[in-house]
């Protein structure tokens, strides 16, 4: 299946807000590259081409119409916007997005390591992670903010829920944490599939079960549940994922852009004594402790 790749000039500050305006103009998945990886093409006449130093690139399905979005971009981003589309084909993008994942340390002992990659250190809590066609590598700051908490956890001999499991990169990094077991719930089966077959890499499959929403069991509960979803279904599911955790346990929710976060919290208030809502970006993760 072709892909759209549209490849967009920024800096190393401006890279994150080019990010998420791509992911929420519908990018399937957003990276960044460095100064080599710039594209090279040649300006129009009359145009001058300046790269910063960082090219933030949004992948798209071949049905999108890239102009609204370079408008977009040009808008509330920068009027001299550089840009270049492309048509990809599914190998040159699976190849170009394996060479920018690198390895990442979130909070103390946590690091997220490509599994086609050396650990940077092996006494670390290493996950390594595939996510296939499934959401989830750490760097967008929703999964980085849940990461970071769950390296702030005891977890030992805890059962964990992952809803919205997608590459299961939250779930693996719970059981490699101590987790005694993990249950991933997503809506979508590749997801369980990316979760389960990244459990087989890290030797810990015999301690995650995964489940579409419909097959979950009933009674579900567990001590932990993080949820990296969106607002949207995080309010509609609140009584369920309520529900999920035990009285004493502790939840965690991401997707929520900041403008979100006092909404939600007073919807989850109902179950939670909710902390601070902490901020990365324009995005939000809440939590709190069940009453
Ligand atoms: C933003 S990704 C998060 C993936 C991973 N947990 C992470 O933190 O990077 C959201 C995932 O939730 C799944 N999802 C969306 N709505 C859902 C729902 N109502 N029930 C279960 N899973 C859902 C999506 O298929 C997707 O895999």
């Amino acid at each position: 299946m072709p892909w759209i790749q549209i490849r967009i000039n920024a800096t190393e500050k401006t890279a994150d807000k080019v990010s998420n305006m791509l992911l929420g103009r519908g990018a399937l998945s957003v990276t960044y590259m460095d100064a080599e990886d710039k594209p090279v093409f040649e300006p129009l006449p009359g145009e001058t081409l300046l790269w910063d130093d960082t090219v933030v690139v949004g992948l798209f399905d071949a049905e999108t119409d890239p102009a609204p979005i370079i408008e977009f971009l040009k808008k509330f981003y920068r009027k001299d916007l550089v840009c270049k589309v492309e048509q990809l084909e599914d190998k040159d993008w699976v190849r170009e997005w394996m060479d920018s994942f690198h390895p990442m340390r979130f909070g103390k002992r946590l690091w997220i390591c490509p599994s086609w990659r050396d650990v940077p250190d092996p006494t670390a809590v290493n996950v390594m992670l595939d996510p296939g066609l499934a959401f989830g590598t750490g760097t967008h700051p929703t999964t980085a903010l849940c990461l970071e908490w769950l390296d702030g956890q005891d977890l030992n001999d805890k059962t964990v829920i992952d809803f919205g499991c997608g590459s299961g990169i939250l779930a693996l990094a719970a059981l490699k944490l101590g987790a005694k077991e993990v249950i991933g719930i997503d809506i979508d089966p590749q997801a369980l599939q990316a979760s389960h077959d990244n459990a087989e890499r890290n030797g810990v499959a015999d301690r995650l079960s995964v489940y579409l929403p419909q097959d979950q069991p009933e009674g579900l509960k567990a001590d932990i549940v993080v949820a990296n979803i969106l607002a949207g279904p995080l309010k509609e599911l609140s009584p369920l994922i309520s529900s999920l955790v035990k009285p004493g346990g502790k939840l965690a929710l991401s997707g929520i852009l900041e403008s979100q976060a006092e909404g939600l919290n007073q919807v989850y208030a109902q179950w939670f004594n909710m902390d601070n809502p902490e901020l990365r970006e324009d995005w939000a993760r809440l939590g709190g402790v069940k009453q």
